[in-house]
């Protein structure tokens, strides 16, 4: 199966941090999956060990069957593209559309292709209005979308966001969903970063846990929601319908308004005796 894969990977920095420890995980093509948890639980350096920016102290990572270990990060970004946390980070050109356009330069691609990828993940994105701003010079929900018009460009097989619906508005999510749900369409995986509990708990079936350098859980939004230790120990809360279902004590582990609603309106029904 074609999949990324973490085995038995522990992470150190150089200056001796243990960021992650004996992380197992497989995320297969097509697969849409959230990493949640608390600041510093080692989420960021765990995406970087699948797009190779950092390589396992101990164990290995595979992507497609290939050890990150024999590939550089340039090689392995084909496969695996990463849009930072924070865009700036990201962003080194000074117009939109050159900065879309630089990797597919550097790979050599020919200038039909290059335009055609740009035109789509430009209108995927929606930012066609700011091709030829400098980046830095547009509104920050925007620099993310170029960021991820970037990856979009580079068509890679797997796709990491880190925090994607940070400083978004309604509209900027909705952009967002149906951009995953594309992806998904086309067997791609997308692999999210998020401390969005209603984003998770609305648009994904797999999520996974990370506290103190380790996965404590990989499961269904409603089994990691209503899991009170690992909610606990990964310091993450419920989506707001959940910890109203909690407060009055609505049974079902409730995460949903609909199934909030029904289980009033059922609960509220005149008996019939
Ligand atoms: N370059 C580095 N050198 C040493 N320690 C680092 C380095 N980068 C991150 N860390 C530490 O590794 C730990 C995990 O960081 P990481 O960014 O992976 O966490 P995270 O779960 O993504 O957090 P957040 O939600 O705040 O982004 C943190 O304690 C952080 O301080």
């Amino acid at each position: 199966m074609k999949s990324v894969e973490l085995r038995n990977v522990t992470f150190a920095y150089p200056n001796g941090y243990v960021a992650n420890e004996q992380l197992n995980l497989q995320i297969g093509r097509g697969e849409r999956v959230a990493i949640v948890g608390q600041n510093g639980a080692g989420k960021t350096t765990a995406v970087k060990l699948i797009n190779g920016l950092h390589k396992p102290t101990q164990g290995d990572v595979f992507v497609d069957g290939v050890n990150t270990k024999d590939k550089t990060v340039a090689q392995i970004s084909a496969y695996v593209g990463y849009v930072f946390q924070n865009p700036d980070d990201q962003i080194f050109n000074n117009s939109v559309k050159s900065e879309i356009e630089y990797t597919l330069r550097y790979l050599k691609l020919p200038s039909k292709d290059i335009e055609r990828r740009v035109e789509r993940a430009v209108e995927l994105t929606g930012i066609g209005d700011y091709l030829d701003m400098n980046p830095f010079d547009v509104p920050y929900s925007i620099r993310k979308f170029v960021t991820i018009a970037v990856i979009l460009a580079i068509d890679t097989p797997y796709l990491i966001l880190d925090e994607p619906t940070a400083g978004q508005d309604l509209i900027g999510i909705k952009k967002l969903i149906e951009l995953m749900d594309l992806l998904q369409e086309e067997q791609k995986s997308v692999i999210t970063i998020t401390h969005d509990m209603e984003f998770v708990a609305n648009n994904f079936t797999r999520v996974i846990a990370m506290a103190n350098k380790r996965i404590i859980a990989d499961d269904t939004p409603r089994n990691i929601f209503w899991h009170e230790a690992v909610v606990a120990e990964a310091k993450i809360k419920k989506p707001e319908i959940g910890e109203l279902a909690k407060k009055v004590g609505i049974g079902g582990n409730i995460i949903y308004r609909d199934e909030m609603v029904e289980k009033l309106s059922y609960n509220l029904k005149p008996s019939v005796n």
